[in-house]
Order: C-alpha cells, then sequence, then structure tokens
C-alpha cells in the first residue's frame, strides 16, 4: 500500500531528477505539469479532456474557493474531487500569493492577512491556521503554508523581515495538521525575494520544520529571466534531496526545462490556458499566433508533431477562423492543445532524465523558443 508523501527518485541526469510522488489519490511522475484549476475548473476543458492529454495532478485555490462557492459547501459536497469529478490528485495554493494579487486593501499582520474580496469587497481574514482549514476542507492532497510573497522589487530589509515571519506561519501550518493525517500532504515555501543569501536563510528554517516537499516562491512575478534562473540555479540544487521540489507559478517551456536542470520536480503556470484563450499557441516548431491571416486557407494540422484532439481533428484554417469568430469552441480547442503541449514537454523530460539524454532535449527546444520562451 503507497503511503502518501513517499517521494522515490529513478534516475539523475545531472541535477535533474525522475521520480514517483505518491499521494492519497494517486502517484504522480515527475516532473511533472500541473495544470490550474483555479476555481475549480481548467477553464474550458473538462476532467475527461484533462485525463486524455495524461494530466497527472492539477492545481486549485484557496483563495478563489474560498470566496467562491465556499469551503464549507465544496466539504458539504464531499470535498474537490468530488465535487469536479476529479479523481487524481490536487494540489492547492494557500491564497497568500493570490490575496496579494488580486485582492485590495489587505492588513499583514504576525496574525495574518485581512482583505477584501475582490467579488463584492466584503472584508476577510486569513491566519496560517484558517489557510489550513480551508485546504482540509476542499480535501486536496498537497497543501501550501500560507507565506507572504513579496513583491518584484521589495528592499531587501523589508524582505527579509518577511521571510521570518513566513517561517513562523509555516510552522503554525504545520502545528494544525499532523503529517500525513488523512493522507494530506503540505508544502514549505521559501521566500527570500532575489537575495541568494535571504532565500538559503528562509531554506535553512524551513528544514526545521517537517514537510513532505518543499517550493519555491516569489518568483515568476515580472523579474527578468536573468533574476530569475539566479535564485532557480542557487536554491533549486540546495533544497533537500530526498523530497519533491515545487516551482510554483513558472512558466514558459524554456522556464520549466531550465527549472528541471535546476533539479525542480513540480511546476504549474496558467500560461497554456491563459494564452489559449488569446491565441497565442505553443507547438514543436515554436509558437503559433492562431489568428495571423497567414493562417487563412492552411488546412495542416497546428502541430504535425502533437497528438492532441485538436491537432488530429481540425486545420489551422478552422481554428483561426472559430478565434476570430469568437466561437467558445476556441476556447476549449486551443486549451486542449497547449495543455497536451506542456504535459508533452514534461513527459519528455521524464524520458530524456531517464535516458541520460535531458541537455539534448534543453537544446533542441532552446534552438526553437530561444533561451527563456517569451
Ligand atoms: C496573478 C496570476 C493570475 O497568477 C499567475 C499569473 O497571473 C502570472 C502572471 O504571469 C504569468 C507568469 C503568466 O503567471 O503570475 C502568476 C504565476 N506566478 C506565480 N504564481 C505564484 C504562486 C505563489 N503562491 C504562493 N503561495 N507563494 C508564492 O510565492 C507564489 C508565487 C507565484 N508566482
Ligand atoms: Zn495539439
Amino acid at each position: 500500500m503507497p503511503v502518501p508523501g513517499r517521494f522515490t527518485i529513478h534516475a539523475r541526469d545531472g541535477k535533474a531528477r525522475r521520480a514517483t510522488l505518491h499521494t492519497a489519490h494517486g502517484e504522480i511522475q515527475t516532473p511533472v505539469f500541473m495544470p490550474v484549476g483555479t476555481q475549480g475548473s481548467v477553464k474550458a476543458v473538462g476532467p475527461d479532456d484533462l485525463l486524455q492529454a495524461g494530466s497527472q495532478i492539477i492545481l486549485g485555490n484557496t483563495y478563489h474557493l474560498y470566496l467562491r462557492p465556499g469551503d464549507e459547501l465544496v466539504a458539504r459536497r464531499g470535498g474537490l474531487h468530488r465535487f469536479m469529478s476529479w479523481d487524481k490528485p490536487i494540489l492547492t495554493d494557500s491564497g497568500g500569493f493570490q490575496v496579494f494579487s488580486l485582492s485590495t486593501i489587505r492588513k499583514i499582520s504576525e496574525k495574518g492577512v485581512e482583505f477584501r474580496s475582490y467579488l463584492d469587497g466584503s472584508k476577510h481574514f486569513f491566519s496560517p491556521e484558517k489557510a489550513i482549514s480551508i485546504q482540509q476542507n476542499l480535501g486536496s492532497d498537497i497543501m501550501m503554508v500560507l507565506d507572504e510573497c513579496v513583491g518584484y522589487g521589495a528592499d531587501r530589509e523589508y524582505t527579509a523581515r518577511s521571510l521570518e515571519r513566513t517561517t513562523r506561519w509555516a510552522r503554525r501550518c504545520r502545528e494544525v495538521h499532523t503529517p500525513g493525517a488523512d493522507g494530506q500532504l503540505m508544502f514549505g515555501i521559501i521566500q527570500g525575494g532575489f537575495h541568494e543569501d535571504l532565500r538559503e536563510e528562509s531554506l535553512g528554517q524551513l528544514l526545521e520544520i517537517p514537510f513532505e516537499g518543499y517550493a519555491i516562491g516569489g518568483l515568476s512575478v515580472g523579474e527578468s529571466t536573468e533574476d530569475m534562473y539566479r535564485i532557480l540555479n542557487h536554491i533549486g540544487p540546495r533544497m533537500p534531496e530526498e523530497k519533491p521540489r515545487y516551482l510554483m507559478g513558472v512558466g514558459t517551456p524554456m522556464d520549466i526545462l531550465e527549472g528541471i536542470e535546476s533539479g525542480v520536480d513540480m511546476f504549474d503556470c496558467v500560461l497554456p490556458t491563459r494564452n489559449a484563450r488569446n491565441g497565442t499557441l505553443f507547438t514543436s516548431q515554436g509558437k503559433v499566433n492562431i489568428k495571423r491571416a497567414e493562417f487563412r486557407e492552411d488546412d495542416g494540422p497546428l502541430d504535425p508533431n502533437c497528438q492532441c484532439y485538436t491537432c488530429r481533428n481540425f486545420s489551422r484554417a478552422y481554428l483561426r477562423h472559430l478565434y476570430t469568430a469568437r466561437e467558445i469552441l476556441s476556447y476549449r480547442l486551443n486549451s486542449l492543445h497547449n495543455i497536451a503541449f506542456f504535459l508533452e514537454l514534461a513527459r519528455q523530460a521524464r524520458e530524456a532524465i531517464e535516458g541520460g539524454r535531458f541537455a539534448e532535449l534543453k537544446a533542441h527546444y532552446q534552438g526553437i523558443y530561444g533561451t527563456d520562451g517569451r
């Protein structure tokens, strides 16, 4: 009987790892890309589509589901898995980032963070304990601690004080959930901004608390690729070797490959679904902007090397028409393809690590997407 939290490394290629993470809703082969289902749905696609595309785990969000429909309601409906008919693993973010990026008028204190709902302006308060209680109601397989993601450009002094409070919050999260209770795992989140020494400080403090995994927070917040990679390359390899490493909110295909090369195992980003809705599609030959006139009479598949439903059944001309006509089907077909692309990228990375060919895979995509894929 697999024990939730067990993390087995099968192969290494440089710092890259090929591993299996066991959860209460099944095992996850890593490196893994996690489609984002912020409000309990991965926008425009259904659970059957996600399974078909090879998705192993999806993301939900404490902040959004707490505000609507309410974590207590979801608990009464049997938890998030049953509510959204997804019986594989779910990771939920704690809401810290969303409070800072989406809410107005927020007050942060030792106790937690007070914020106003982006829906109706009503006042709410998240303590670390509350953030964990919501994720217990949702029944997610991997819970994230409540943290403060300091903005890009925050000064060093504030960043240093903030990471100390984030550690105290992390300890409070751990204290209200016994490791492994109800099969739920808990990950700590490393902060420290863009200062290598503060990053090490944050990691060192978190290592004193037993977490089943560790995440790199505070990146993909508008910084340059150079700054992201500098911190990633510094802290990734310093994270516990025997536990899963998760890079939050990242990123482009090249960011993901850079992260894997730095020893990161798990990734999530809204890019595939968000860009699908504005017609930017990721293919094995680079980015395709489907609204371009050149595709008006192009009968070819979006990506000749892709096996997804969209590429097997529809032409670029048709996809361009749907996008131009603002047909709802455009969201579905474009999202299906982009999700399939990111999942296939992660699958190719797993295979390349097993074969000791990760450097070649990264070089191959660098030739197509450039150094950062922006
Ligand atoms: C605001 C919104 C919707 O979240 C996405 C998306 O825009 C956007 C805008 O540009 C892209 C890159 C496409 O992704 O940036 C967000 C993705 N970056 C990111 N997600 C994070 C989540 C996090 N969660 C916690 N608890 N703590 C963190 O430090 C943290 C850091 C993160 N960084
Ligand atoms: Zn496709």
